[in-house]
């Protein structure tokens, strides 16, 4: 047992150099992802994976080991670029070219031994500080690894009790996840050490997205950014609701897939499936055929449906908030996300899709404000103008009255006055809304977006 999980380790670590180090067959992105790899094998805390192939090793993560945890009671990290600096103040002295893999070994057994004689030498939550304010990487690393934060309880879990369960409650107070030293700001940024950013490729008006290669696994995702810090522990509660929602929902294709989140510098970052666009219309797109829109509303109203069988609400579907991955339309930003029953407070989304009862705090329906907003979604990309958010043609959506889309079905045309009907009983459900037989058309999918 022992043995193959060496091998796994032995593996894992050959198989990402061999990656980043050899492949020269270079498409843009493995060109960066190779040079990363350089830079990072000279940053502070990345080991050296060349070295590590027949002995146990400590494993990067232990210092990489989110930052954001280490607390508040230290002084400024001593932020190094050399694997010789890391070594501890009394580690045996090191010769300054390490280049044999044999001497690559001993480095490696010196940082653990170091790592070793801290653990026995120090208490568990007081990392060694020497007269020079330096704290060595191998005690913040063990901090971490002693001091996790509490278990957050996710709003959107109903029923399941071990959610109750805080197995590091007594510790809470010397961890507390919120305290602001906890959040990143001084130490190593995760972001920066775990992703390789290429650009930015949306913007919202809380947050800024961009697509990043996450250097261990060399795939893309997306990584949403708040714009804004969140210094308050209101606001970081608030922007947590997003995670809290897209973790509790779980897999859909329809829904943007959730990875990982995490705080940094006062600031939440949300690891995401990487999708290729949102359905938003611009000067340069053309109108949605009747068949797209009938596609995307399908898969939207099967989103909408398992969310809504969940007994979570979206409460901010428009174009922007819809992505396309490969030809499949998938939900995202749940930003404004809450329960169906309204026990959590509301916010309402971008007015413009929003029925007249929600803009009035009438949330008795609140599962009928997503279809509303589909509908008027819907409408928009298929008329090809962007909805107003205010005046009489703002005020008749509202009230059900659309103007006619020429040259669409009757049969079309009746599906979304039903959705955009102003009162919300009579919308249809999301499960009525998927096993309407016009989706049993024959598909005509003829157009893309963009
Ligand atoms: N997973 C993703 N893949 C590709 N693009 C994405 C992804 N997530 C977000 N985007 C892009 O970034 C934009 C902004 O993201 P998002 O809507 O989540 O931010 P926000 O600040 O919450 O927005 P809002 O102003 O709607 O509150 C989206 O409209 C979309 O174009
Ligand atoms: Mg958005």
């Amino acid at each position: 047992m022992k043995r193959r999980k060496q091998s796994n380790k032995r593996m894992k670590g050959s198989l990402l150099f061999d990656q980043i180090t050899f492949n020269s067959k270079s498409s843009r992105f493995q060109n960066e992802m190779s040079n990363d790899a350089l830079e990072s094998t000279s940053s502070v805390t990345v080991l050296d994976f060349d070295a590590v192939d027949d002995k146990d090793f400590i494993l990067s993560q232990d210092f990489f080991c989110t930052p954001d945890y280490i607390t508040p009671e230290i002084p400024p990290l001593t932020v190094t670029n050399k694997l010789e600096e890391l070594l501890c103040p009394n580690s045996p002295e090191k010769k300054k070219s390490v280049k044999s893999k044999r001497q690559r070994e001993a480095t490696l057994l010196d940082l653990e031994a170091d790592l070793t004689a801290e653990t026995e030498n120090q208490t568990a939550t007081e990392p060694h500080i020497n007269k020079q304010g330096y704290v060595s990487q191998s005690a913040v690393a063990l901090r971490c690894r002693v001091m996790p934060p509490p278990c957050m309880k996710n709003p959107y879990i109903k029923d399941a009790s071990e959610n109750d369960v805080d197995p590091f409650g007594d510790r809470r107070s010397k961890c507390a996840v919120f305290s602001p030293a906890a959040l990143g700001g001084d130490g190593l940024s995760r972001y920066r050490t775990d992703f390789h950013e290429i650009e930015q490729i949306g913007i919202g008006n809380f947050s800024r997205v961009f697509k990043v290669l996450k250097r261990i696994d060399g795939c893309m995702y997306a990584v949403k950014c708040s714009t804004r810090k969140l210094y308050q522990d209101s606001e970081r509660q608030k922007a947590l609701m997003e995670v809290q929602a897209l973790a509790a929902l779980g897999y859909h294709d329809n829904i943007v897939g959730y990875n990982t989140s995490w705080f940094e510098n006062e600031q939440l970052y949300i690891q995401m499936e990487l999708c290729d666009h949102n359905i938003s219309i611009n000067l340069s797109s053309k109108i949605c055929p009747e068949g797209e829109a009938l596609v995307a509303m399908h898969q939207i109203a099967k989103a909408l449906q398992f969310i809504h069988e969940k007994g979570i609400v979206h409460l901010d579907v428009k174009p922007e908030n819809i992505y396309m991955k490969n030809s499949v339309y998938k939900l995202g930003d749940f930003g404004c996300a809450s329960l169906l029953d309204g026990s959590l407070p509301i916010e309402e989304g971008d007015a413009r899709y929003m029925p007249q009862e929600i803009l009035n705090d009438n949330y008795d329906h609140l599962d009928k404000v997503d279809i509303f907003s589909l509908g008027a979604t819907i409408y928009e990309i298929t008329r090809g103008s962007i909805l107003p958010d205010s005046g009489p043609y703002f005020q008749n959506l509202k009230e059900g009255k659309l103007p006619l889309l020429p040259g669409h079905s009757v049969q079309f045309q009746n599906i979304l006055k039903a959705m955009l009907d102003p009162d919300p009983v009579r919308r249809p459900s999301a499960k009525e809304l998927v096993g309407n037989p016009i989706f049993n058309r024959p598909p005509h999918r003829t157009f893309k977006i963009k």
